[in-house]
């Protein structure tokens, strides 16, 4: 008898939701069909709302544009970023799934080292569904991975490891350099593929690169805000750097797992390392203190929800990041406004993520 056509159900398909960032347009989507096509995408259109973004036939979507986002949000719009991929977020706000998985639309299916196509939707799962393990490392790297486990000398108490929130995946091809090493570097690809998955240890930041990036948003949702960037602002590509060192704080204070590793996309276009250097130019000398603040923030044990911990670290960034440049006033209120739309706009769920035992 003929083996059966019937495709299985992918997991998660109904819990999912894929957010896609775009000014260009969506014909990558052909390449990921077999992987995505029985998802839900969320499509945020950037720059000129009056231009039409074509979607290929066959996927099930919603795509909302500026005006989209405007009428939406009302004044509150103002946190989200125009003419830049942090308008990504958005995407995040309007779903109402418990996962998101959000890829940028110059990135394709990657190989592995046996030629087999990685399906990257798949491995972020697997990586968001098992647990972490951010105090204490383990040398064999994932241990809940098939074919692995925990060495010897692994405290037993903390084999049952935490829940995992966000799943960071890589690049082939084109690696996400920022512009100094890109002028340095213009030929140099990133043609190696390490087969690991690894949990940030707490305590410890990274940086967030969001075109390969699945998360929980029922746990850490509300503190993936793609911080203010592109028109109007002194700054552009750190809106993922942003989310990643508040979101790794916060799941630090939370006793929650941050993966990176797996799975590989295949990221095809250069950006303009001359337009990314104007862009990048006062992240450059910000982030040498921005990180010592993130390193030495702390949440007070009253932040028993992320919307909590979010707004109690918008009033630390003002504090003390408000005297290097007024950006950070206009961040840290914008960080707020983010918050608060995200509450009317999520209200029904109100469900608040509570710290479990000795987190903190
Ligand atoms: O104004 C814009 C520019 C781009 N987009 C969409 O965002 C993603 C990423 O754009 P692009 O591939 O051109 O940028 P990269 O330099 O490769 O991106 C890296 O930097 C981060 C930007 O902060 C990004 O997350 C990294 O991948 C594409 O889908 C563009 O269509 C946009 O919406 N608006
Ligand atoms: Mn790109």
């Amino acid at each position: 008898m003929a083996g059966s056509s019937i495709k299985p159900t992918p997991l998660l398909k109904d819990e999912l939701d894929i957010v896609i960032p775009t000014i260009r347009n969506l014909d990558f989507l052909e390449m990921w069909r077999p992987f995505f096509e029985q998802y839900h995408l969320i499509i945020v259109q950037d720059g000129d709302p009056s231009k039409t973004i074509k979607v290929p036939d066959g996927f099930d979507y919603e795509l909302y544009n500026r005006n989209d986002i405007n009428r939406i949000l009302g004044p509150k719009a103002s946190c989200i970023s125009f003419k830049d991929s942090a308008c990504r977020c958005f995407g995040y706000m309007v779903s109402k799934k418990k996962y998101i998985f959000t890829i940028d639309d110059d990135c394709f299916v990657a190989k592995d080292p046996s030629g087999k196509e990685i399906n990257a939707l798949e491995q972020h799962i697997k990586n968001l569904l098992s647990p972490s393990t951010p105090f204490f490392f383990n040398t064999l790297y994932d241990p809940y991975r098939e074919g692995a486990d925990f060495v010897r000398g692994y405290p037993f108490s903390l084999r049952e490891g935490v829940p995992t929130a966000v799943s960071h995946g890589l690049w082939l091809n084109i690696p996400d350099y920022d512009a100094p090493t890109q002028l340095v570097k213009p030929l140099e690809r990133n043609t190696r593929y390490v087969d690991a998955v690894l949990t940030v240890p707490k305590g410890t930041l990274f940086p967030m690169c969001g075109m390969n990036l699945a998360f929980n948003r029922e746990l850490i949702g509300p503190a993936m805000y793609f911080g203010l960037m592109g028109d109007g602002q002194p700054i552009g590509r750190y809106d993922d750097m942003w989310a990643g060192w508040c979101m790794k704080v916060i799941c630090d204070h939370m006793g929650w797992g941050v993966k990176t590793g797996l799975p590989y996309i295949w990221h095809s276009k250069a950006s303009n390392p001359f337009v990314n250097l104007k862009k990048e130019y006062n992240g450059v000398f910000w982030q040498e203190e921005i990180i010592p603040f993130f390193q030495s923030a702390v949440l007070p044990k009253e932040c028993t929800s992320v919307q909590k911990c979010y707004v109690e670290l918008s009033k630390q960034v003002k504090e003390k990041l408000g005297k290097i440049d007024p950006y950070f006033i206009k961040l840290a209120d914008a960080m707020v406004t983010w918050i608060e739309a995200w509450n009317e706009l999520n209200s029904s769920e109100g469900k608040i993520a509570k710290l479990p035992n000795g987190a903190a």
